[in-house]
């Protein structure tokens, strides 16, 4: 942080850099994994930064919590039992348990010190880890997916980028990991980053899923304060009869209003509606 601003700068991105005001620096510690900085910017809410890499921001997280959730959720007919593999913030968990038909939500992240500040610095979103169908465990996804076979119903990989710890998350041997944790007709959602920016990787991810699950497809948000604006996401089906695109359950217009910010079921299927470019690459 110079001159009272903060500059997302990261060869993730390179020559461009989000720049946000900062009000007063709430947290900073270097953890096991990550350097944690959580600061009170001047107009985006507090925010949670990983790595000189901005988390989440209040203003605008419900974008990106709500979407990566009900996709999966909402491309699921009967949703019981629920794994979230990193967003230690717990915004992922308050949108899991808006839905009545899960029974078990299990979240985990590899950084307690995620768990720890987002409880302490972000209300809003640690509210998830509130509820009662919670359970939340402090390791390696990876490791964790290792001995869990035909248990979940849906599992949401709210990761980091690929450059830090989360790296391995974005490799094959993950998705065949995912695939064998679910149960049949299960859905995944991953954190799958920018077609503007990373539409290299994204195909490649796009091709590593499709060797494991019969469904895969690219669907995307708006979310000012991530990378040129958006971040996408993969998701994927064990039912090879299973169109993700469209929800196989929704929510009536009220409750929608009354539950989310930004999902709907028209932007269900508008998300996955590409530009030329995007839909090109990932034929
Ligand atoms: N450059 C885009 C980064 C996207 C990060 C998504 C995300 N948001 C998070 C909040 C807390 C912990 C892990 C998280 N992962």
């Amino acid at each position: 942080i110079k001159d009272g601003w903060f500059r997302e700068i990261s060869d993730m991105w390179p020559g461009q850099a989000m720049i946000l005001k900062v009000n007063q620096v709430l947290h900073h510690e270097k953890s096991k994994y990550q350097d944690v900085l959580v600061f009170e910017s001047s107009d985006h809410g507090t925010v949670l930064v990983l790595d000189n890499v901005i988390q989440c921001t209040e203003r605008d997280e419900f974008s990106y919590q709500e979407m990566i959730t009900h996709l999966a959720m909402n491309s699921h007919p009967d949703p019981k039992k629920v794994l979230v593999i990193g967003g230690g913030d717990g915004g992922v968990l308050r949108e899991v348990v808006k839905h009545e038909s899960v029974e078990k939500a299990i979240l985990c992240d590899i950084d307690e010190a995620v768990i720890r500040v987002s409880k302490k610095y972000l209300p809003g979103m640690s509210i998830g880890y509130q509820h009662p169908a919670v359970e939340t465990f402090i390791g390696d996804g990876f490791k964790f997916l290792a001995d869990r076979k035909n248990e979940f119903d849906v599992i949401i990989t709210d990761s980091s980028d690929p450059e830090g710890p989360a790296e391995t998350l974005f490799q094959k041997p993950y998705f065949e990991l995912l695939y064998g944790a679910l149960k049949d007709g299960g859905v995944i959602t991953t954190q799958a980053e920018n077609q503007w920016l990373h539409l290299p990787l994204i195909t490649k991810l796009k091709k590593d899923c499709k060797e494991v699950f019969p469904v895969v497809e690219y669907a995307y948000t708006t979310i000012p304060t991530y990378p040129s604006g958006q971040i996408g996401f993969m998701v994927c089906c064990k039912d090879a009869n299973r169109d993700v695109k469209q929800p196989v359950r929704s929510w009536s217009p009220e409750e929608e209003e009354k539950l989310c910010k930004y999902y709907n079921k028209e932007i269900h299927k508008a998300s996955f509606v590409l530009p030329t470019f995007a839909r090109k690459a990932l034929r």
